[in-house]
């Protein structure tokens, strides 16, 4: 029997806009997806909860985890871990949602080696010169920052381009009402409602 499509991978360079056209899918929709809830060593911020902004976990428990093989992908950012656990996945999932997975190219690569049946979407920026404005006037990052996401978003594109095949759909995010819309029928025809 084919196996049940359920999770929607979304990649893309830093600013490439994958919040902003989730974000916009899933207020139409707001009952089809759900995040799953990632496992990090970080410590909580303000009103973060354990358990519904993240999984608030020890670095010993994350490693034993971690060796136990309960995440699909981890990373380390600013010298936390972050991991997708299989269970996180499969809670959304269990709750007839598609579960919606923002990955790096790493994670993506690892989603297709399980066999969830999933949707891959690789978003791009219509051009770097439009990216880097766009980092610009977001205005969350320092001219440092934004200097390094451009450097990454350039290495980033040589390995989308290298991994093509695993993507379903490459969306241009130009116009952003036309970007949505193109989005929300090519996910509609693959999870059929
Ligand atoms: N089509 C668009 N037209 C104009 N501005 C856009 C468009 N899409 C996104 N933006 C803007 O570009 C900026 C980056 O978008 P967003 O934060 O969604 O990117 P992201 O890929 O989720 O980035 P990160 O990986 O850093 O979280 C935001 O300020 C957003 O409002």
């Amino acid at each position: 029997m084919e196996k049940k499509k359920s999770v929607f991978v979304i990649v893309g360079a830093s600013g490439s806009g994958k919040s902003t056209v989730l974000n916009r899918l899933m207020d139409i929709h707001p009952s089809k997806f759900g995040y799953s809830i990632s496992h990090t060593t970080r410590k909580p911020r303000g009103e973060e909860k354990d358990g519904i902004h993240y999984h608030f976990i020890t670095l010993e428990q994350f490693e034993k985890d971690e060796k136990d093989g309960k995440f699909l992908e981890t990373a380390t950012v600013h010298g936390n871990r972050y991991g997708t656990s299989f269970e996180a996945i499969n809670h959304v999932i269990s709750e007839n949602k598609i579960c919606v997975l923002d990955l790096n190219i790493d994670g993506a690569l690892s989603v297709k080696k399980t066999d969830y049946n999933s949707l891959m979407i690789l978003v791009k920026p219509p051009s770097f010169e439009v990216l880097e404005k766009r980092l610009r006037d977001r205005g969350t990052e320092t001219e440092d920052l934004i200097q390094i996401r451009l450097e990454t978003a350039r290495k980033e594109d040589g390995l989308f381009q290298k991994h093509k095949d695993i993507f379903d759909y490459t969306l241009i995010n130009d116009d952003l009402d036309k970007a949505v819309a193109e989005l929300e029928k090519f996910v509609k025809d693959f999870f059929n409602f």
